[in-house]
């Protein structure tokens, strides 16, 4: 195979997508644990996000409740395939996640995020890196806690399972692969109180590109999912309970059966919040696409294969775009306008 010079070579890891799409933010680095007032740049406008949410679930609709799955109740496959096509998002408890753990998880992320901001600016990332102190939007912290890549398995292969697939449909999933394994990355978030909440947004409406994400949020509400036909619904603090959302990758391997969710986290007025996201997905240099078995008459593939470094360095030129601008179409392809802007105050690590 001759290569073309001009065509660049997609990057193998994930830490190296971001390279040839570094993100610049143009806030300054403040101190946000002590504001008095909302600095102007954090104020918010976009109108996808300053729609206010539902109290938990709909309005008194008990039926709109985000599912909560019981990793040991029998009918687990069934119950989130279920929650995966009607939410893209559910909570799981007795996930075999101990916690202390958990627990022990906040701890080092209040700590980090307490330090002073000279402290912290020390391990600042740059603009074309995925890991270090900053502001989001791109930015992560390498943390293969083992129990975690665990559960994000199961997870993977309930949701698979649930759609028909199986191991041996999945190359990578071959523990005799020569393929590299899946690939993770884990992101602290922290938001710390706000002193005018309804003019700021913690974290942008966003859908994830991994596979799935786990989040763990520390016992202050926050985190949001749109749901269609009522709209942005508080997710619960449910005691030893984690959040898994669907993200592009399988939205894009279901074929959009199971759509990635739409979600955002609020601030409020007294409490500062901690967040913890587990991102996982295949290894970055394998291509994904509609899995065969999803496509036939009436189905035809929705999307064009593509690799989480691809998609990552898409995602950072078109964020909510990203994937319209890969769907198989006969109308022109979406043009991004770039997704470079500073648009949120929350500090990650
Ligand atoms: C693996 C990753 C997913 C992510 C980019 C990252 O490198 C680490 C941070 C992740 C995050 C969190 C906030 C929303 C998001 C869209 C972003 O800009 O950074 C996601 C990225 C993603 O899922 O594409
Ligand atoms: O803080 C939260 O609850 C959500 C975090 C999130 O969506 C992310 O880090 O991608
Ligand atoms: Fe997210």
């Amino acid at each position: 195979m001759v290569s073309n010079p001009e065509t660049p070579t997609p990057p193998s890891k994930l830490s190296d997508a971001l390279k040839s799409h570094p993100f610049h933010l143009h806030h300054e680095y403040l101190d946000l644990t002590s504001l008095k007032e909302l600095p102007d740049s954090y104020d918010w406008t976009d109108e996808l996000n300053m729609i206010p949410a539902t109290t938990g679930g709909g309005n008194s609709a008990i039926s709109e409740a985000m599912p909560v799955i019981d990793f040991n109740d029998p009918d687990a496959l069934q119950l989130i395939g279920h929650a995966c096509k009607t939410w893209g998002a559910f909570q799981v408890v007795n996930h075999g996640i101990p916690s202390s753990l958990l627990d022990q998880t906040e701890c080092t992320s209040r700590d980090l995020f307490s330090l002073p901001i000279e402290q912290k600016l020390k391990a600042s990332r740059s603009p074309d890196a995925i890991s270090g102190y900053g502001l989001i939007r791109m930015k992560s912290l390498k943390n293969t806690s083992k129990k975690m890549k665990r559960l994000a398995e199961k997870l993977m292969w309930l949701m698979l399972g649930s759609l028909g697939i199986t191991k041996e449909d999945i190359d990578w999933a071959n523990p005799n692969s020569y393929i590299p394994d899946a690939s993770s990355a884990s992101q602290m978030n922290h938001y710390p109180a706000c002193p005018d909440p309804d003019r700021a947004m913690g974290m942008a409406a966003h859908t994830d590109s991994s596979f799935l994400t786990i989040v763990y949020q520390n016992n202050v509400i926050g985190l949001q999912v749109l749901k269609e036909g009522t709209g942005w619904v508080t997710v619960p603090m449910i005691p030893g309970g984690l959040v898994v959302n669907i993200g592009d990758l399988l939205h894009i391997l279901s074929n959009g059966l199971y759509p990635s969710v739409l979600h955002r986290a609020v601030v409020n007025r007294s409490k500062a919040r901690f967040s913890v996201a587990y991102f996982y997905g295949p290894p970055a240099t394998v291509q994904v696409s509609p899995f065969p078995k999803l496509i036939g008459p009436g189905h035809p593939s929705l999307y064009r294969p593509i690799t989480w470094s691809e998609f990552l360095g898409i995602k950072a030129k078109c964020f909510n775009e990203a994937l319209s601008s890969i769907r198989v179409t006969e109308t022109p392809p979406i043009e991004c306008v770039d997704a470079n802007d500073d648009s949120n105050n929350v500090e990650v690590a």
